[in-house]
């Protein structure tokens, strides 16, 4: 039986995961949609699918099994409370949510409901260069990591909808997620460093280079560019005591022409990340399907946020800014085990 989906926000994403769940993965209906915008959610509704007034009302319909949140970040706590009460799984795009109290209540609440319900997208850790990179640290033959350098280079961000903060805690969270992930350590404090800004972006603070300072004391270099216009370009390399392992360069078609040989790059997240966001839709529709979740959860979704604040404090107060942490659930510990099919 396929599982019922109700999708809350046809954007950008949301219309990229409805065309990957009705026409790319199996076991997954889209029986409702909603979106503040109505008119954007009829367009994207599929056959037989409820357009919704509102996210509650789509979160309490007997139409719905499981839930996935492509809003914007600050509408996500009330979704994912919305959620969490109704006992339904739900993917939630990144962010989880925009403040350290909004990521805390909704700990509070999974915890009380005492199950795993929320997967968030953090989809690097779905790709499969980022988990042969991981297999390759864990394995242990070049020592312990110490330094990773993570490149995130976006072409363009929407103009006036994209602001100074949203590099430091929107675009951010995919390498702090990704950096913990990788070395298996936590952000234990952040530093920022604004070069000379790019007149591409107007008044937008771009660059930015951010380093995440860990608790084993390795040391994360990020580089966000996100007006670099020649593409969406996501960069890794780990350095450790005996050796260094990068991600690779995407294979792509070479194209030989009057400007020379050159292989194209990834115009935006849809096309680099295409293959990362149907694998951890595979594993989000296996684990909702048996009433909870099992990818990236709501505590990395908290840590994320973490670095996000303290990134903004950092650029603010420019100097290291630390973070702490509350003591971690129980319930975020090693994922459930799944029943077979
Ligand atoms: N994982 C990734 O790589 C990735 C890529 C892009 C976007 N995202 C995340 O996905 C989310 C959506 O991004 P997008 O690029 O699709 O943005 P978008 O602006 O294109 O779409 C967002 C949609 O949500 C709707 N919306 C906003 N608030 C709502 C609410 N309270 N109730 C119902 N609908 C609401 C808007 O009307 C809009 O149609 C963001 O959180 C973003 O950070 C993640
Ligand atoms: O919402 C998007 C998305 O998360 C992309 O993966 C990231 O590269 C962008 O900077 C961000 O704006």
């Amino acid at each position: 039986m396929a599982l019922k989906i109700g999708v809350i926000g046809t954007g950008m994403i949301g219309v990229d995961h409805i065309r990957r769940l009705t026409q790319v993965l199996s076991g997954a209906e889209i029986t409702a949609v909603t979106d503040i915008d109505r008119a954007r959610a009829e367009a994207a509704a599929p056959k037989g699918a409820q357009v919704f007034d509102t996210p509650k009302e789509l979160i309490g319909s007997d139409a719905v099994e499981a839930v996935v949140i492509c809003s914007w970040g600050p509408a996500h706590e009330e979704q994912l409370l919305d959620c969490i009460a109704a006992g339904k799984p739900v993917f939630c795009e990144k962010p989880l949510v925009t403040s350290e109290a909004a990521a805390k209540r909704v700990i509070e609440a999974e915890v009380a409901f005492g199950r795993r319900l929320v997967q968030v997208g953090f989809m690097r850790r779905f790709d499969a260069d980022y988990r042969r990179l991981k297999a390759v640290i864990d394995g242990g033959s070049l020592g312990a990591p110490l330094m990773y350098h993570s490149t995130h280079r976006n072409a363009s961000v929407p103009e006036g909808l994209y602001t100074s903060d949203m590099p430091l805690n929107d675009t951010l969270v995919h390498d702090a997620d990704i950096s913990r992930w990788l070395l298996d350590d936590e952000v234990a404090a952040v530093e920022v460093r604004v070069p000379r800004r790019s007149t591409r972006g107007g008044e937008l603070r771009d660059p930015t280079i951010v380093l995440l300072h860990m608790t084993s004391g390795a040391i994360v270099d990020v580089e966000i560019s996100v007006n670099i216009a020649y593409g969406y370009d996501i960069r890794g390399e780990v350095s450790c005591e005996m050796g260094v392992a990068a991600l690779p360069n995407r294979p792509a078609t070479v194209i030989s022409d009057r400007f020379g040989i050159r292989q194209a790059i990834p115009e935006d997240w849809r096309e680099r990340f295409i293959e990362a966001y149907d694998q951890e839709f595979r594993e989000w529709i296996v684990a909702a399907g048996q009433g909870t979740a099992t990818g990236p959860s709501t505590w990395d979704g908290y840590a994320a946020t973490l670095v996000g604040d303290a990134a903004l404090r950092a650029v603010a107060s420019g100097t290291r800014e630390s973070i702490e942490m509350i003591e971690k659930p129980a319930l975020y510990g090693p994922a459930p085990a799944l029943a077979a099919e």
